[in-house]
């Protein structure tokens, strides 16, 4: 198996606040300790996770860390599930799906759109090589 065997994995990804939250003046409430995987709720009550994704983070980052190793065990006979899990707003669809599905970018893309990309780039790759042994037959 290309991920480590453990049965769930449990990673947490801050967002950055959003306009309306910007324009009420709010500030966050969580604080990931860089570097580690921890994340301070509050003044001082901390909790370890998988990993800590920060505000920073990219959808690329997101993918390779979260859902990539097990797209890859798919291969090998695994099955996996991702799912999202957090309060209203908390950025569940921007990770699963992306940015905007009406105009979104590559670097936009959600979760979804890059499995299904490395999945037909794994076939396609087996499928060449497929050919390429045949021929050297
Ligand atoms: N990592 C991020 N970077 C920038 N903006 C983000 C990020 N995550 C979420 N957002 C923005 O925050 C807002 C809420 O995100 P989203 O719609 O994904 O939340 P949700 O958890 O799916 O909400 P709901 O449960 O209400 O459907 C959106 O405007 C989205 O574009």
């Amino acid at each position: 198996m290309a991920a480590e065997e453990v049965p769930v994995r449990v990673v947490v990804r801050v967002r950055p606040l959003i306009a309306r939250e910007k324009l009420h003046e709010l500030s966050s409430c969580v604080r990931p300790i860089l570097g580690s995987k921890q994340l301070v709720i509050g003044k001082d009550r901390s909790f370890t996770f998988d990993h800590v994704l920060d505000e920073g983070s990219s959808q690329d980052e997101v993918y390779e860390i979260c859902a990539n190793p097990l797209v890859e065990s798919c291969f090998e006979g695994y099955n996996a599930t991702v799912f999202a899990y957090g309060q209203t707003s908390s950025g569940k669809t921007h990770t699963i799906t992306g940015a905007d599905l009406s105009a979104v970018t590559q670097d936009e893309q959600g979760i979804i759109s890059r499995a299904v990309g490395r999945i037909f780039h794994m076939i396609e790759v087996s499928v060449r090589m497929q050919r390429i042994f045949a021929g050297a037959l």
